[in-house]
């Protein structure tokens, strides 16, 4: 059944995606599964970082003012009366001319502002007594790490939303976090579709090829911080499909479909959503590949009709996709970052609509520089290995040319520099 369908632009799509309500859910999970989830609160500082006033070097705990004096020709010497490691605390009173020899990390004494690091002290006995001196001037507060110096009690240190790296593992341990609340990962439903679909393990048959979508989707899911529920292949066949999907979304978040959802005469995505009684929010969009990309509203969840062809499923993915699961969890920006680059090849290719063009981005003496990965067809799969980024070419130019300045979004970490840098 032929079915005319009236692109929208690409910006207006994603609105109408966003403008769905989805909620993310908080979970508490031990901080050591904590790294690379994200943060479903503020992380507050619950006390002083560090709690008590310590001695950032090795040295002698003093009063700053018996030093006043000091200088290269008139050492001052201390009485030694207490010695002590991080983890211990000195119950002696230190009075004038008096010194706690005091290790890194271990609390100040009471009376003590400065600490003269032994390196610049001299150590002695006498009378069987120990002593030290010094002959430098000390400033109340000279080489002490105040109490809060790293975080103050209270203060907000790290957002909600933010993914979990090595840095807020150390915060999460410093404030005792052995729970830690994070987003419950969202949970996405994922069917491919298509008669001609093969597993990965059968042989090449005539007319066939290997499913290799829903290992790019759940990829793609799992990257972008979401858990996949792979419901396995459908045939091209509208009961078995709609069944399928019906049965799907109760047990998902949101549900992905790949295939199925153009014009022809075994797409039957957009009837089952129909027959659902799904909201369409739209059904094309004007951009390249994905235009086909349909996405519907049901119970709440959003149905995800990716395209077949993988290089069209994979950007439809990453533009519409995953802002809604980054949401889920908390993001307060969860779209792909867009930078700028330079174009460092032709790229002649007209086009009405806006391309995606899958690309490999790097730094090139100090700039941003950005070439295709690959061949630019939605239905091709070897430009997706090289693909770190896609280049937004807008539509209605007659190509573009290497030097070039073009919007690129980023898709994942780079690799790294030759050695020696
Ligand atoms: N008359 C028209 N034909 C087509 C139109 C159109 O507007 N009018 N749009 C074209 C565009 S653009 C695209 S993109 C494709 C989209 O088709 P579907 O999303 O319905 O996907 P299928 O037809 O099911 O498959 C397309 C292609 O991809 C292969 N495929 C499917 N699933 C997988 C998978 N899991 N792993 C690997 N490859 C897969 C499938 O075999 C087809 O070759 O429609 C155009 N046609
Ligand atoms: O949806 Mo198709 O990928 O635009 O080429």
């Amino acid at each position: 059944m032929f079915e005319f369908r009236k692109p929208i632009p690409i910006g207006e799509a994603v609105s109408r995606i966003m403008a769905n309500e989805v909620n993310g859910k908080t979970e508490y999970i031990s901080i050591n599964e904590s790294n690379g989830r994200f943060l479903s609160e503020d992380l507050l500082a619950t006390e002083d970082v560090p709690h008590f006033d310590r001695a950032p070097y090795d040295g002698f705990a003093v009063r700053s003012i018996d030093t006043a004096l000091a200088n290269r020709d008139n050492p001052i010497e201390f009485e030694v009366i207490d010695h002590i490691g991080a983890g211990a605390v000195s119950n002696k009173t230190v009075g004038p001319f008096q010194a706690v020899r005091i290790m890194t990390g271990a609390q100040m004494p009471e009376n003590c502002d400065a600490v003269v690091m032994l390196e610049l002290a001299q150590d002695f006995e006498r009378d069987g007594k120990t002593f030290m001196s010094t002959k430098r001037m000390h400033k109340p507060g000279d080489n002490v790490s105040r109490r809060g110096e790293d975080a103050k009690k209270g203060e907000v240190l790290v957002n909600k939303g933010t993914k979990i790296n090595p840095g807020i593992q150390a915060m999460l341990a410093t404030f005792g976090y052995a729970k830690v609340p994070v987003a419950k990962k969202p949970r996405v439903g994922l069917f491919a579709t298509g008669t001609e679909l093969l597993g990965v393990d059968e042989p090449l048959e005539p007319g066939k090829i290997r499913n290799s979508n829903s290992y790019m989707i759940s990829a793609q899911t799992e990257r972008v911080g979401a858990e996949v529920e792979y419901f396995g292949t459908l045939p091209d066949d509208f009961d078995t499909c709609f069944e399928a999907v019906k049965a799907a979304i109760e047990k998902v978040d949101m549900l992905i479909t790949t295939g199925g959802v153009s014009v022809g005469d075994f797409d039957y995505l957009p009837e089952i959503y129909a027959k659902l009684g799904a909201e369409v929010l739209f059904n094309k969009v004007s951009m390249r590949p994905g235009s086909v990309t349909t996405v519907a509203h049901y119970n709440g969840k959003i149905l995800f009709g990716l395209s077949g062809n993988p290089s069209a499923c994979y950007v439809g993915f990453e533009l519409f996709a995953r802002p809604v699961i980054r949401k889920m969890l908390f993001s307060p920006k969860p779209h792909l970052r867009k930078e700028q680059a330079v174009l460092t090849v032709d790229f002649p290719k007209a086009n009405p609509f806006t391309r995606f063009v899958r690309s490999s981005l790097s730094f090139s003496n100090g700039k941003i520089v950005v070439a295709p990965s690959g061949l630019d067809k939605s239905n091709i799969v070897m430009s997706l290995a090289g693909a770190n980024s896609l280049a937004i070419l807008p539509g209605g130019t007659r190509g573009f040319k290497a030097g070039d300045e073009v919007e690129v979004l980023l898709l994942e970490d780079h690799e790294g520099s030759e050695w020696p840098w």
